[in-house]
């Protein structure tokens, strides 16, 4: 085991995170979005299942926009032309994002809706 190896892998990994935060709006506002539902689960005391999903999806969407923002540098990279591939790598990319995102959308629907309202009658 090559333990400097692993070491600078984490801090590779830690320089992304920083750099995302940064200059990546999306990630950001994903962010907030991910601290508001968690913010939501302690007040509404989810489940130990929900939790499990909640978490899934919170680090799903954050991961799934680092990929999404890594694949739209490595193709500012590769061309600074348009090119009809490149814009249908980085639409592919984004709709990557929106539909994880769509989903996530229903699943907080899904745990928060009934919740809201058992709270609110
Ligand atoms: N090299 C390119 N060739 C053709 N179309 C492109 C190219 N680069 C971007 N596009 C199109 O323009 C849209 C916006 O691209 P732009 O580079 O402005 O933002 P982005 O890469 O999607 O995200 P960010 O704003 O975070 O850089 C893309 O989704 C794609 O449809």
């Amino acid at each position: 085991m090559n333990w400097q190896r692993l070491r600078l892998s984490f801090y590779f990994a830690w320089e992304g995170l920083k750099d995302a935060y940064k200059n990546e709006q999306n990630f950001k506002l994903h962010l907030a979005a991910g601290s508001i539902v968690v913010g939501a689960g302690f007040f509404f005391k989810v489940s130990q299942f929900e939790w499990l999903v909640l978490i899934a999806v919170i680090t799903g969407i954050l991961s799934l926009e680092l990929v999404n923002t890594a694949i739209e540098r490595s193709i500012d990279l590769i061309t600074s032309d348009r090119h009809p591939l490149a814009k249908k790598a980085k639409d592919a990319s984004a709709a990557a994002v929106f539909l994880f995102s769509l989903g996530a959308v229903i699943i907080g629907i899904v745990i928060f809706i009934p919740k809201i309202l058992t709270w609110l009658l």
